[in-house]
């Protein structure tokens, strides 16, 4: 790992949020590339499994929202976050997680948790219960930014199936773009002058999280390659 005192002296963006995207390689890529989001841009990745262990996975990233306004240093940054808070992620929750799972046919709840829904919880925890901001939103900027990464690559026309193309929406377009450069804009402002040790512990927070993405987009390949009943 390069420290960002010694990275930034010949980066050609020299920001912390791409220090820590860059040391995030190859798994950063491996996410925005992965062929479960290029089936989901091209309307024919099995959404059912995936979308229900996601439902898991924001349930505790809403926590960690919550998290985020408590934990924030300023008036500026807890506005942003609680405006996310309580129009999309509550709007999505109650809009296209039931409508999507009611059209695959699966329960709201899993009868089992896979593996990666129960780490990535437990990193989300990890940094709610530790209640320092800058491991909140390098956690929260890793989930966002890869999921802009992915769905900015779909082009017109997105798929018919309201599943696959509201999923799509959702990641991308100028509001969300905005959401990541505000998380991406609150690394960049408290990274530069956190001591190294606690610039290392963002990073391996960062590093976790893309591995996690890595990791549930596995998982869901997987679950849709299985014979089907
Ligand atoms: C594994 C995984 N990583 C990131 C997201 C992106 N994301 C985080 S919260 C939320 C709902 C409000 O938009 C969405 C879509 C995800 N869903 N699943």
């Amino acid at each position: 790992m390069i420290p960002f005192a010694q990275w930034r002296t010949t980066a050609s963006d020299p920001v912390f949020s791409e220090w820590l995207r860059s040391s995030s390689e190859p798994d950063w890529t491996a996410v925005v590339t992965h062929p479960f989001a290029a089936a989901i841009i091209r309307g024919e990745a099995d959404m059912r499994h995936y979308l229900v262990q996601d439902f898991q996975f924001v349930d505790a990233f809403t926590a960690l929202l919550g998290a985020a306004v408590a934990c924030a240093d300023s008036f500026e940054a807890r506005v942003p976050i609680g405006r996310f808070l309580g129009l999309t992620v509550t709007d999505t929750e109650r809009g296209y997680f039931h409508r999507a799972l009611a059209a695959l046919g699966a329960d709201l709840v899993p009868e089992m948790l896979e593996p990666v829904t129960v780490d990535f919880r437990a990193l989300m925890d990890e940094a709610r219960a530790g209640r320092r901001y800058a491991l909140i939103i390098a956690v929260l900027c890793v989930a966002e930014w890869t999921y802009l990464g992915w769905a900015s690559r779909a082009r017109d026309p997105l798929p018919e199936n309201f599943v696959h193309r509201e999923w799509i929406g959702l990641h991308d377009g100028p509001g969300f773009r905005a959401w990541v450069d505000f998380l991406r804009g609150e690394l960049d402002r408290l990274g530069p002058h956190l001591p190294d040790a606690e610039q290392s512990r963002v990073l391996d927070v960062f590093q976790r999280a893309t591995h996690l993405e890595r990791r549930f987009f596995d998982m869901a390949a997987e679950a849709s390659a299985l014979p089907r009943e």
